[in-house]
């Protein structure tokens, strides 16, 4: 189950984690290309070098300069600012995670303390009169912050470090995360509800996943789930895992990460000539109210957090990904419900990866798409209009229109590229594959002296194409405007299911890997998806409501799925599946271990496990259980954990058996029961003890194994992590917990004068921790870290509010390490 909590934290993810989070502007002498543009050793710099070995980056690049002037990203009048600013580090800025229990307490913990503590540092110290943290004005209810601070300052004395400590263990804890300011705003124009299923199509490392959940889960209460899902999906396994780790904090159920090619993401269509919906199966396909397609690109807008790219940049980064970011576009509205919104974003500058891609996926939808005016939605956000006009710059070259572009370079530079586009039909050969002919690395070595010479030296022509959709819905972040990075968002919404491609464009976008039937379904549910083509030109069935979930929509992928992409290893599988879902009969509902390298996702039925469970704790009927338990391990005796699933991703997992596991899926579920090792459990009448993540969701259906402490002797259990029964303040307590089951038990903190009282009411503000009871004393199983941020939130609770009670500790814990390290009884 991939990333596991902190203590299975694996050394690549530790180490991807830290490099992802590295000063990128520390630099070692040795490199030739470094000049004094960034951060220098003038004691009176504003951005001081701490380190005197230390070589700042080159933070010029000519052919960027003549690159983005010729293409007026903006204004001549204010080049200079927005290049000056692009050459300075990027401010750190941080978002509370608006779901935590402690998220008010925190929030008000900066508001009230830090903002004066950290002030007053400043205006002592000589490095700046701007303030030191201040909420971001646009984002909701100051959840999220930005901070002036850089980390050498932070450690410089103690009021800083103890606004570094702050930091680091809130973060660790997943009460905040460290996020760019930009990268903040794509799930705010998502417009996302609890019940919403929500696809994340290039979602790692994670931190627009993380917004996501939280808004799904923003007005859950305690004991129950949002009707929602949110998919992550990402292309890179390594970055999947860091995905999986950063949304472990989130401690959430209505999670799948899934780990495809995002232009060939499976829409799990259930082939109802062949396959029978069990009775309590409730979608028949993968379709999505919101889409988020933040694609792969040049990432030019993140100079300021990563300047090497300073040194890196070239035109042809943009170009070679426009088709694939096209493509993706594409399959993620063909995986929209018909009224869903889906957001695509960049983080590049380039108007090619960016206006020239909506502009694409406009025309290839045809009016079934509209981009969106949402310029007034996040009222305090800065913002400018798309562009309407921009120019296509090849080999030296620039180019107003396709027409003007050599034939022989027209695998490179598409007819899509330019405003107009009005080649589309025409830019396209016999080839296969023309349209995909893009590669990354041309352009790689034009930014070379000659190659800024040719730009510089080429006439620009003045009568760039001008487009004719409303790309000033568009919306624009540029760095000088607020201190941030630059950004590019825009808002699709489907207002009809996408049209069929007609038979000859087929042709011309790419050989499909199965020749449709010209049956009016088959031309209409044509998928070009590497995953469903062969599969959908079998389906006959006409469109129909699917159990209350919009009519499966008639989209016909333009995906163009090429010779090539048949022949890739993820193809292969798809064909693997597709024979699988053609066995006529009654179809073996769970096909086990399909994708190489994964664990099974094996809906846990072992009724003897189950009963044990319920019945130790002791779980009221109401909590449903049939279907929600999930386990990596086919062999139910040796499960080690049961994760925990929400209804909608239990939906979402028959219907990926139902169609043979497309869905290629590396991490689903709430960890909710570990199996203690054999010394312990043996000793306790259920070996499974609650986890830490899960014990918030179940708290309030547990009846058995619960007692209420006093807040001394909670603290007291806090502080020595075990305890002797009898060394308990409250000795009436102490005997209680001795007359509980041995084994995993929970204890809730009390107000003062309630401790004793039956039955016990657990709500939102209710804390609670797992602990094991051995003969003698109770040991809690919460990691060091979390009895440490409990600590600091009890002292702050209990001296404002004189005693009364608040949270559940909701964490990622490794619980075995830490009973062995406080030594439970054997
Ligand atoms: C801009 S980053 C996404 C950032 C992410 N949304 C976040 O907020 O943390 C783009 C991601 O796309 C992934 N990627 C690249 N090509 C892909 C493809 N064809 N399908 C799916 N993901 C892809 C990369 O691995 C990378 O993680």
């Amino acid at each position: 189950m991939g990333g596991g909590g902190r203590g299975g934290r694996s050394r690549t993810q530790r180490k991807h984690f830290r490099q992802s989070r590295d000063n990128v502007w520390k630099r070692s002498k040795s490199d030739p290309n470094a000049n004094s543009s960034a951060p220098s050793n003038d004691p009176n710099d504003p951005n001081p070098n701490p380190n005197p070995t230390w070589t700042p980056f080159a933070t010029e690049n000519a052919s960027f300069d003549a690159y983005y002037k010729g293409q007026c990203i903006v204004e001549t009048t204010e080049w200079d600012q927005f290049v000056s600013v692009l050459r300075t580090p990027l401010p750190a800025t941080f978002r509370i995670n608006s779901s935590s229990q402690f998220a008010d307490d925190i929030r008000s913990q900066l508001e009230n303390d830090f903002v004066h503590s950290l002030r007053d540092e400043v205006a002592e110290g000589v490095e700046s009169e701007t303030e030191a943290i201040r909420p971001l004005p646009w984002y909701p209810g100051n959840f999220a912050w930005h901070s002036n601070f850089s980390r050498m300052q932070l450690r410089k004395n103690q009021t800083l470090e103890r606004f570094h400590e702050f930091l680091k263990l809130e973060n660790e804890i997943g009460n905040i995360t460290r996020q760019e300011a930009v990268s903040m705003v794509p799930p705010l124009f998502l417009d996302v509800h609890p019940d919403h299923f929500v696809l994340d199509m290039c979602a790692a490392p994670g931190s627009k996943t993380f917004q996501l959940l939280e808004i799904i889960h923003q007005s859950t209460k305690v004991g129950s789930l949002p009707a929602g899902v949110v998919i992550a999906n990402d292309l890179d396994v390594q970055r999947c895992n860091l995905l999986i780790h950063q949304t472990k904090r989130m401690c959430t159920a209505n999670l799948i990460v899934t780990n495809h090619e995002a232009q060939n993401f499976p829409g799990c269509r259930l082939n109802r000539n062949h396959e029978v919906m069990e009775p309590d199966q409730h979608i028949g396909q993968l379709l999505f109210d919101r889409v988020l397609c933040d694609v792969p690109c040049s990432g030019d807008g993140t100079l300021r957090k990563a300047p090497d790219l300073w040194r890196k940049w070239n035109t042809g980064m943009g170009h070679g990904l426009h088709p694939l970011q096209v493509i993706i576009a594409m399959r993620g509205l063909s995986l929209l419900k018909v009224g869903g919104r889906m957001v695509y974003s960049t983080c590049s500058m380039n108007p090619i990866e960016n206006e020239a891609v909506v502009a694409e996926v406009l025309r290839r939808c045809g009016g079934s798409v509209k981009l969106v005016d949402v310029s007034s939605e996040v009222p305090k956000l800065i913002c400018r209009p798309g562009l309407k006009t921009w120019k296509v710059y090849d080999k030296g070259t620039w180019l107003a229109s396709y027409k003007d572009v050599p034939k022989y370079r027209r695998s490179i530079a598409l007819a899509s590229m330019f405003p107009s586009g009005s080649s589309f039909h025409e830019s396209v050969d016999s080839d296969c594959n023309v349209e995909m002919g893009y590669d990354v690395t041309d352009g790689v070595g034009e930014n070379s002296e000659d190659g800024v010479q040719e730009m510089v030296n080429t006439v620009v022509p003045d009568s760039a194409e001008v487009s004719d959709f409303p790309l000033e819905h568009c919306m624009r972040i540029v760095p000088h405007d607020q201190n941030t990075g630059a950004f590019f968002i825009a808002v699709l919404q489907k207002v009809s299911p996408l049209p069929a491609i007609p038979e000859k464009s087929k042709k011309r976008i790419g050989k499909p890997c199965a020749e449709p039937s010209n049956t009016l379904e088959g031309e209409r549910l044509l998928q070009v998806d590497s995953l469903e083509s062969a599969q959908a030109v079998l389906e006959t069935v006409p469109e129909e409501n699917v159990n209350g979930h919009e009519p499966p929509a008639i989209d016909v992928e333009v995906s163009p799925v090429t010779c090539e992409e048949k022949n890739s290893k993820e193809t292969q599988e798809a064909h693997n599946v597709e024979n699988m879902t053609k066995v006529p009969g009654k179809r073996k509902l769970q096909i086990q271990g399909k994708w190489r390298g994964v664990d099974p996702v094996v809906f846990f039925k072992s009724e003897a496990i189950v009963n044990n469970i319920k019945d130790f704790y002791g779980i009221d009927e109401h909590f449903p259980f049939d279907g929600h338990l999930v386990t990596r391990n086919e062999d139910a005796s040796h499960v080690k954990r049961i994760y925990y699933v929400s209804k909608s991703v239990k939906d979402v997992l028959e219907l990926n058996y139902s169609v043979g596991q497309q869905l290629k899926i590396t991490s689903v579920g709430l960890k909710m029961f570990e199996r203690q090792s054999a010394r312990q459990g043996s000793s306790a009448p259920c070996s499974f003890r609650i986890s830490s993540e899960g014990l918030p969701l179940i708290l309030p259906h547990i009846t058995k194994q619960i007692l209420r402490a006093s807040p001394v002797d909670f603290k007291h259990l806090l502080e020595n992590k075990d305890v002797k029964f009898e060394d308990f303040a409250d000795a009436e307590f102490g005997k209680k917990a001795a007359s509980l089951m041995p084994g995993c038990c929970v204890l809730i903190l009390g107000k003062g004068n309630e401790v004793g009282t039956e039955p016990i009411q657990v709500d939102d503000s209710t804390i609670a921790i797992g602990c094991w009871k051995g003969r003698s004393r109770l040991n809690v199983m919460v990691t060091a870290m979390d009895c440490q941020e409990l600590l600091e939130r009890l002292v702050i609770r209990l001296g404002s509010e004189n005693g009364s009670s608040v949270h559940v500790v909701k964490s990622s814990i490794d619980v075995e390490g830490i009973v062995s390290s406080t030594g439970v009884e054997r």
